[in-house]
């Protein structure tokens, strides 16, 4: 089964075309980074891939589900972080996996056995019981991400998974997601920044102005090259040829 399908996407907002005629196919497995500047499209791709929104044309699949059609059902299979979300600021950590484990239907013990684990692995216990708050920007982003993995999904959409995280915390997020990758699950990853993409991903989609300008392998690029020359060489000669920039 491939993870993700899409096929000629297009959305646009008003006069600006967010996405434009897009086509990816992801298999499962991947540790797929979709790479781009600014307003190049990669959270509207995110949104549609997610069933947040809906294109005017083209196709996606998600593990074989359409989330245009049904967006419940893909969202029940994958899991989901977008940027800047944060835990509601009247619950404790605990108390918010136990509202997503309500949510998700998990048994109450697996939602008690995950949230052990996932303190050890960020190292947050000591903030289980700490209302939200009174936590920092860092420690409301690793019980993001843990209730993101919590009903162990089998696909994981996150945007910036490093933002706001210390140099240890990301290290052990980075070692997760490989570990995870490579039990063959697949992580779909935004980013604008081309160090994370080029450490984390096996393939990474160089995005600009709603439109796949690379997708290379980080591990095969050739000794010369790196992922910044690639990303630079693309999105510079799109800018030369004038496809309009949206910010
Ligand atoms: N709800 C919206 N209404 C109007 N325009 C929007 C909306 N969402 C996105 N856009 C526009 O669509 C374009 C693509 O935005 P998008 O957020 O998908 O880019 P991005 O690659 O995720 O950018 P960033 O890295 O800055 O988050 C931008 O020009 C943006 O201004």
């Amino acid at each position: 089964m491939t993870a993700i399908q899409i096929q000629d996407l297009t959305k646009t907002y008003g006069d600006v075309t967010a996405v434009d005629g897009l086509s990816l196919t992801v298999a499962e497995g991947e540790l797929f980074g979709l790479l781009g500047p600014n307003g190049a499209g990669k959270t509207t791709t995110m949104e549609i891939l997610t069933g947040q929104i809906t294109p005017e044309r083209g196709s996606v699949a998600v593990l074989d589900v359409d989330p245009v059609a049904d967006p419940t059902a893909v969202r029940e299979r994958v899991g989901i972080l977008p940027e800047k979300e944060s835990p509601p600021s009247f619950m404790t950590p605990r108390e918010y996996f136990q509202f997503v484990g309500a949510v998700r239907n998990i048994p109450d013990e697996q939602v008690d056995e995950q949230v052990e684990t996932w303190a050890d692995r960020l190292g947050f216990a000591e903030q289980l019981d700490t209302m939200s708050t009174d936590l920092s920007r860092g420690q409301q982003q690793k019980a993001m991400i843990a209730a993101a993995f919590l009903h162990e999904p089998t696909l994981v959409f996150i945007d910036e998974p490093l933002a706001n995280l210390d140099p240890i915390v990301q290290e052990r997020v980075k070692r997760f997601l490989s570990e995870y990758r490579e039990a063959g699950n697949t992580v779909i990853v935004t980013t604008h920044d081309v160090d994370v993409a080029a450490e984390l991903c096996t393939r990474v989609g160089v995005m600009y102005s709603g439109d796949l300008v690379a997708d290379v392998r980080p591990s095969e690029l050739p000794a010369e090259e790196t992922l910044l020359d690639v990303f630079l060489d693309r999105v510079d000669a799109s800018v030369e040829r004038g496809v309009a920039t949206h910010d």
